[in-house]
């Protein structure tokens, strides 16, 4: 399993800060913070109620225990011992020279300085540093806590080594750092976002487009398709059986055409400022902040469920995020040695808001889902884990009975106490009992596993390990009373009016 990192500081809590320090600590993470704004501990606070939030309906795996969150006075005393340090201090190079002082002055040698910053080029940001080798950027993309992207940069090819220690420290935080090759301003994503912002001000200044209806323009439609095949993609499939080449020889000689307008900047004049800032209000005014992110959040997680669903960009970020929380949960669970004699404790989930059906209540794949991660978590104890399965040796569920017994609602925390009911050399017996915070027993399931040679699509014998571990707990588990339920079929209530014909 990889290792969470331990302590990170954040420099800085505002709008990326914040979003930095929730991706930490939610990973587990120790996080320090630095940040003067008097009321820094409530913005982060309700940053971090959203992400929490966020995080229980993304990912379905138990929640890794959150790290500590310390604030600190000054910057010496919020980077003593990090391993990370990540400056999200406002976009101005002399502040940002500043922060860099101060965090040098107190941070361990070996520790990586990432700044979020939108622009500036590390050679910029280093002018002055006593380490400049250890600072580059890591720009990120708000909400951190959910868009996976973040930037790296250094300043040339003797930076490889520090960046791969980054990526490979954020990477476990479930994010998707993309190596900029060489420095430039603004790195990549934030070059095409000014492209479109910068054209947008001019369609609003000209009064040819109010704010809502560039949104529109770019929501209803090529948005759509950004979060999931990007420019060259799109526009592969633009150019029909010809593809790129005849989507070129079409489109080139527009360019040429007086189609934007990308070199001008519109004036920023108090005039502008203020026409842009009443169309938002119309637009979106009658929202506070706070839900408009909420109203994000649940639209990103939506779009990240259905890239995983596909195999595909940013889904195939949160897969691996998933995998590593779920083997995280499994190896605690593991750790935590439950006793054989007892029905083994090796799963929990808390029941999300978006969890439930026209009823109120769970709905039912969701049964079938924690049933299903509880197996999971039994097979990982018994040391059936990534690695076994890339052996191509696995187990497939061939039958399943599920009894709802009571009305799961949101927010209900469960807890599955799994019991094994037998085994032969292919074949595994499972009984779960799901039950709520209380104790009380909401569900039951019974599920027969047939282990197989995947390869082969066929079933075959389990290997002297797994045998030998479930061997090991047989004694306990075979002395428990077997469920008076168990093996039972779902009774037969006839036909009142008769047999039908
Ligand atoms: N807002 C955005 O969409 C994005 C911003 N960024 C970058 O992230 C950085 C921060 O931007 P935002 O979070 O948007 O700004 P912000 O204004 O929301 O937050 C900046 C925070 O830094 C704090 N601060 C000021 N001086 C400080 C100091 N000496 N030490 C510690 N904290 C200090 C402020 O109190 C404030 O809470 C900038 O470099 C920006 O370019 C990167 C990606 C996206
Ligand atoms: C507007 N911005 C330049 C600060 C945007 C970014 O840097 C990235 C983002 O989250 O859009």
């Amino acid at each position: 399993m990889t290792r969470t990192l331990s302590r990170a500081a954040c420099i800085g809590g505002g709008v990326i800060g914040g979003g930095w320090i929730a991706r930490f600590l939610l990973d587990g993470t120790d996080v320090a913070v630095h940040d003067p704004h008097p009321d820094a501990r409530r913005i982060i606070g309700e940053v971090l109620d959203n992400a929490r939030r966020a995080r229980a309906r993304l990912i379905s795996a138990p929640p890794v225990p959150e790290g500590r969150l310390s604030f600190h006075d000054d910057i010496a005393g919020a980077v003593e011992g990090a391993e990370y340090i990540q400056e999200s201090v406002p976009e101005r190079l002399d502040l940002k020279h500043e922060v860099f002082a101060a965090i040098e002055a107190a941070a361990a040698p070996g520790a990586l300085i990432g700044s979020s910053t939108s622009g500036f080029k590390p050679s910029e940001l280093r002018e002055g540093a006593t380490h400049p080798e250890r600072i580059f950027v890591a720009h990120p993309f708000n909400p951190v806590y959910l868009v996976p992207l973040v930037e790296l940069v250094g300043s040339g090819p003797q930076d490889e080594a520090i960046l791969d220690r980054a990526a490979d420290i954020l990477a476990r935080t479930g994010m998707h750092p993309l190596k900029i090759r060489r420095e430039i301003d603004a790195h990549i994503a934030d070059r095409l976002l000014e492209a479109v912002w910068r054209e947008s001000l001019w369609l609003v200044k000209d009064d040819i487009a109010t704010t809502q209806e560039i949104d529109d323009a770019i929501r209803f439609g090529f948005g759509l398709r950004w979060a999931q095949m990007g420019l060259f993609e799109t526009y592969r499939i633009a150019g029909g059986e010809a593809g790129m080449k005849h989507f070129i020889d079409q489109f080139g000689p527009a360019l040429k055409w007086p189609w934007t307008k990308l070199m001008d900047v519109p004036e920023m004049t108090e005039e502008l400022s203020a026409k842009i800032a009443a169309q938002s209000d119309a637009q979106s005014g009658q929202h506070t902040i706070r839900e408009l992110e909420r109203i994000r959040d649940d639209n990103l997680i939506g779009i990240l469920h259905a890239l995983r669903a596909n195999g595909w960009g940013a889904g195939e970020t949160l897969r691996a995020m998933e995998e590593r929380a779920f083997a995280q949960a499994h190896a605690r669970a593991a750790h935590a040695a439950p006793d054989p004699a007892a029905p083994l404790e090796l799963h929990r989930a808390k029941v999300g808001g978006d969890w439930l059906d026209y009823n109120g209540h769970m709905t039912e794949f969701r049964y079938l889902q924690v049933f299903g991660d509880a197996t999971d978590a039994f097979l990982g104890h018994i040391g059936m884990d990534a690695d076994y399965r890339a052996q191509g040796l696995s187990v497939y569920t061939v039958e399943t009975h599920i009894r709802h017994l009571a009305e799961t609602g949101a927010g209900a925390n469960l807890t599955v106490r799994t019991t094994l009911l037998g085994f032969d050399a292919k074949r595994i017996r499972l009984h779960h009992e799901m039950v709520d915070g209380a104790g009380t027993v909401q569900a039951t399931a019974e599920h027969m596993l047939m282990h197989v040679d995947t390869q082969a699509g066929r079933a075959c014998p389990m290997g002297a390990p797994l045998t030998e571990r479930l061997a090991a707990l047989a004694p306990g588990q075979s002395a428990l009373p077997a469920p008076d339920h168990a093996g039972r079929p779902i009774r037969d209530i006839g036909w009142p009016l008769g047999e039908p014909a």
